[in-house]
């Protein structure tokens, strides 16, 4: 699923009104229709006592004008309160007439803020998509009132006052803390960044029809993996007479004293991800433990009890993978080097292995392409720059992949796929539950038997990896919660969330 700038945004309803043969109004239309929908799913049980629409003159606001004429007729006690402006759209005005004259519907004055009492659902329908400056003045000040208040608010398209896709230009200018934020057709790139979760909340798509045509046809780096209604990648199903070499022999290179359990998660996450034959290289330390825990795979301990110092013979594999619970000892850095010389199959790179490369830049230039990294944010920042803005680091992220011919597996609750040729695929799957010590190790081993599948390109095989990642997460915590899950439920879950992106 493509992901718009705000400008795109306008350019695609152009296309659907000219395409589809509608006028702006019946769009409109449809967009409440599709807000409606949404609200009567989330509310039918607990019916607001009072619904308050807040209205800035532009479409967002006549979104919320239809929105309330609606609710009306639903039955849902509704006032409306209009924002002043010099001009207001021509659909916000006709709108505005079809209002029902028993609806209370003030005009907003600087002395008169609406007064909120904590059972109000307040709609904010202010700005959505067209806003061009940081709110101020009349508008500012409701924003904050409204925020102060603490009451819920659903945000129609947008949180007011929030950019779809830039940073703030004024950081200290209001915006709309939304409880709810819904959207129509894509999501927006703002919902997806952690410094805007404070003003999106809990945010929703609402299908309107929008042109297909334009959307497949525009140009955007951004895109979002979605599992449902049917996943955006897919696993191709084993056939009937499959032998194992099509999955592929990985060899994973992980552990050091006190940090086996890397190696055991990792290998886990391998083994259920569907490999073919699984080694696991680890310190002396470390041999009864995978033996124990990991029958399936095949071991080979080090030489030194505590860390890894030797690289195995690489012939046997179709992918190796690097760094959980690695340890940074420099006879590891220098296995490291000596894999980023040698290796002629795909490498998987995460934890330690990331920090060996952050501590030792030059050796981003052994890089072979098509690398896979899966740091998390402070590991990204070691193999960059420190930054605060996530926009920044989006940024950082598609000049990496694409300076390094890589793919960067950035983790957080919206995981971004990194590709090399600077597109950026934000994960849908996963839950607070999966933020839990080892949950990157899962991934690694996982992302490893993907990538020594000999069906699936790089690409492909990192994104499933993740998507099923997040998506045994998430069965997982429908049987722990979120609190109870650790990173073995993970493993455990990862057959199911695979036979679910199964094509
Ligand atoms: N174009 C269409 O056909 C559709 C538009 N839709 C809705 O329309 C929205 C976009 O509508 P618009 O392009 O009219 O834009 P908005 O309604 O988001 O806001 C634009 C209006 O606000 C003013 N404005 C912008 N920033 C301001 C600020 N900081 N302070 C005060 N005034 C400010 C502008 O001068 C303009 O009058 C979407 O977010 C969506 O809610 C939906 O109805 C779907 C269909
Ligand atoms: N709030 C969250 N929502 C969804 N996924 C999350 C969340 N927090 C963490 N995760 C996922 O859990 C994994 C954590 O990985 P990482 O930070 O490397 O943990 P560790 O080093 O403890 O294994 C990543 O795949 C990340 O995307
Ligand atoms: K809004």
């Amino acid at each position: 699923m493509k992901i718009l700038t705000a400008t795109q945004t306008h350019q695609l309803d152009e296309a659907t009104i000219q395409q589809q043969h509608i006028t702006s109004l019946a769009l409109m239309e449809r967009a409440a229709q599709a807000l409606l929908r949404w609200f009567e799913a989330r509310f039918h049980a607990d019916k607001p006592a009072d619904t308050l629409v807040l209205c800035g003159p532009g479409n967002n606001g006549g979104d919320g004008l239809a929105l309330a004429r609606l609710l009306h007729e639903a039955g849902y006690p509704v006032r409306v309160v209009l924002l002043p402006a010099d001009k207001y759209a021509p659909d916000y005005e006709h709108n505005l007439h079809l209002l029902p004259k028993v609806l209370s519907v003030r005009k907003l004055a600087a002395k008169s803020l609406p007064i909120l009492d904590a059972d109000t659902l307040v709609i904010d329908a202010l700005f959505g998509t067209g806003l061009s400056r940081p709110l101020s003045g009349l508008a500012a000040d409701l924003v904050c009132h409204l925020n102060d208040s603490g009451v819920r608010v659903l945000a129609v398209d947008v949180p007011s006052g929030l950019l779809a896709n830039a940073p703030q230009p004024d950081p200290k200018a209001p915006v709309v803390q939304a409880t709810y934020t819904v959207s129509f057709g894509l999501p927006k790139l703002a919902f997806l960044l952690p410094q805007n979760a404070r003003y999106v909340g809990e945010w929703h798509v609402e299908d309107i029809q929008l042109s297909a045509k334009f959307i497949a046809e525009a140009a955007t780096p951004w895109h979002f993996t979605a599992l449902a209604p049917s996943p955006d990648v897919q696993l191709p199903q084993r056939r009937q007479f499959a032998y194992k070499n099509v999955y592929g022999h990985a060899l994973l290179l992980a552990g050091s004293r006190g940090k086996v359990g890397a190696a055991v998660l990792a290998s886990g996450a391998c083994l259920r991800g569907g490999v073919g034959l699984l080694t696991v290289a680890v310190p002396g330390c470390g041999y009864d433990i995978i033996q124990t825990t990991r029958p399936e795979a095949m071991c080979l301990p080090d030489a030194e009890a505590d860390f890894i110092s030797v690289l195995p013979e690489l012939t046997s594999y179709q992918a190796v993978g690097i760094g959980p619970g690695l340890g940074q000892h420099e006879a590891s850095r220098a296995v490291l080097e000596q894999l980023l010389r040698t290796a002629q199959v795909p490498l998987v790179l995460d934890a330690d292995a990331l920090n060996l490369l952050g501590e030792h830049r030059e050796l981003l230039d052994l890089l072979p392409p098509d690398t896979v990294l899966t740091p998390h944010v402070g590991e990204f920042a070691r193999l960059t720059e420190k930054v605060d803005d996530d926009y920044r680091r989006l940024q950082l992220l598609r000049d990496f992949t694409q300076k390094h011919k890589c793919i960067v597996v950035l983790k957080g609750a919206y995981t971004a796929v990194g590709a090399p040729n600077g597109q950026v695929y934000f994960n849908s799957t996963g839950n607070p539950g999966m933020a839990t010590g080892g949950s990157g190790d899962v991934l690694t081993g996982l992302v490893l038997a993907l990538r020594a599948d000999q069906r699936l390109d790089a690409l492909t095989a990192t994104r499933l990896a993740v998507l099923a990642h997040g998506h045994a997460g998430d069965l997982a915590a429908a049987h722990t919660g979120q609190a109870g899950l650790v990173a073995g439920d993970l493993v455990r879950h990862i057959g199911p969330a695979l036979q679910a992106l199964m094509r």
